[in-house]
């Protein structure tokens, strides 16, 4: 390893800490506490963000037939959870470490104040030399409002609290050239700035308690390094996977960092599924954007606004041909924005430090 790891996100996969039979590993469970323990006693600070709510449940409460589909899930996420988390509070007291549970929706940090508020809880809770464990809150966000998976959870938390490195634990050694299945599929060990073509290697198949598949867990480690985050996808059922990463022989597939970005920018970059509305950009805009002097966005290359958006919230910038050029910071609302639609010499309506192009990570 080439750097110094100093704040890590780890991220935990339901399927990584349940058996084949969909019960609790709960051997597995203490062997990574135990790791993420070592690496405390070295020096790092680390952040877990587990899933395995739902899957601890699954086989311990008999649910009525004819229960909604959400419900179901909901029941079985907020009662799994708590055993998640009294199962992590007693291994990691065995180990001599506090934990705090912050349980979090995409709402939370698409509002600026409660994602401020989420990262100044993380930074005292590490402050204090306390364990916090992330999932997202199942009760509450259900349906279109989830997060895609908690890898989109874990690469947003990594992004807003400055780690240095996100690892994806999950139940494979990373992406392979094939199906993991297939004897002679090699792991893509190295993703750099340039690799491209990694996409077309990913099946659709999923782990059988997985929600989002590798599709995802790539999209999301690219845009990890796309903010500066070194980003290793590993396998969590390996022993010593943990203490293989400290000692920088981890097998992975590991996407090298771009150099670090402004923070606000790190926020922008995660809030693009929970956008408030669209402004449409004319091909002189779009040209602007895409030089490689920074620029703002300007009234005057928008043809038009759609949604109904207020100062501060996240819009997503597309082209007069609907193709997608990134997101940004509203400056001013949409009132405001369509009265101000062509017109020369205006205040930005996002700026450069609150804008993020989707130029660099298309993998
Ligand atoms: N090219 C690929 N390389 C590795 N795994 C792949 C690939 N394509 C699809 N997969 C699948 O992705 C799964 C991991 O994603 P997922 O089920 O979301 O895991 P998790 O629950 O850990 O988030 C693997 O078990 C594997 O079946
Ligand atoms: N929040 C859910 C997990 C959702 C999820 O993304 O699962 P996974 O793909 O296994 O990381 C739970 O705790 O069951």
């Amino acid at each position: 390893m080439d750097y110094q790891p100093q704040l890590v996100v780890v991220k935990i996969g339901s399927n990584v800490l349940t058996q084949a039979d969909g019960s609790p590993d709960r051997q597995r469970m203490a062997s990574l506490v135990k790791q993420i323990a070592h690496l405390k006693e070295k020096g790092l600070q680390v952040v877990l963000v587990s899933s395995g709510a739902v899957a601890f449940a699954r086989n311990n409460i008999k649910i009525e037939e004819k229960t909604d589909s959400v419900v179901r899930k909901q029941i079985l996420a907020s009662v799994g959870q708590i055993d998640i988390v009294q199962s992590y509070k007693e291994l990691f007291q065995a180990e001599g470490h506090q934990i705090a549970q912050i349980v979090v929706t995409p709402q939370d940090f698409l509002s600026r104040r409660h994602y401020l508020n989420i990262k100044d809880c993380l930074l005292g809770l590490l402050n204090h030399n306390i364990i916090p464990i992330i999932n997202e809150n199942d009760a509450v966000a259900v349906t279109e409002l989830m997060f895609t998976d908690n890898d989109e959870l874990a690469s947003m938390t990594a992004a807003m609290i400055d780690a240095d490195t996100l690892i994806l634990l999950t139940n494979v050694d990373g992406i392979y050239k094939g199906h993991p299945n297939d004897p002679d599929a090699q792991l893509i060990e190295h993703v750099g700035q340039r690799t491209s073509g990694v996409s077309r290697y990913i099946a659709s198949s999923k782990s059988s308690f997985g929600r989002g598949g590798m599709g995802s867990k790539m999209k999301m480690a690219k845009k990890a390094a796309y903010l500066g985050i070194h980003v290793f996808i590993a396998n969590g059922n390996r022993d010593d996977v943990l203490l293989d990463f400290y000692k920088g022989q981890l097998k992975s597939t590991y996407f090298e960092p771009h150099s670090s970005k402004p923070n606000p920018k790190k926020w922008v970059a995660h809030s693009g599924n929970y956008t408030k509305g669209e402004v449409i950009v004319n091909q002189g805009a779009r040209v602007a954007l895409h030089a490689d002097e920074a620029a703002s966005l300007l009234p005057v290359g928008v043809v038009a606004i759609t949604g109904d958006f207020s100062k501060g919230d996240i819009i997503r910038i597309t082209d007069e041909n609907g193709e997608k050029l990134g997101l940004g910071k509203a400056e001013y609302g949409s009132k405001k924005a369509a009265e101000r639609i062509g017109l020369n010499n205006q205040k930005p309506i996002v700026h450069y430090n609150y804008l993020y192009l989707y130029k660099y990570h298309n993998l």
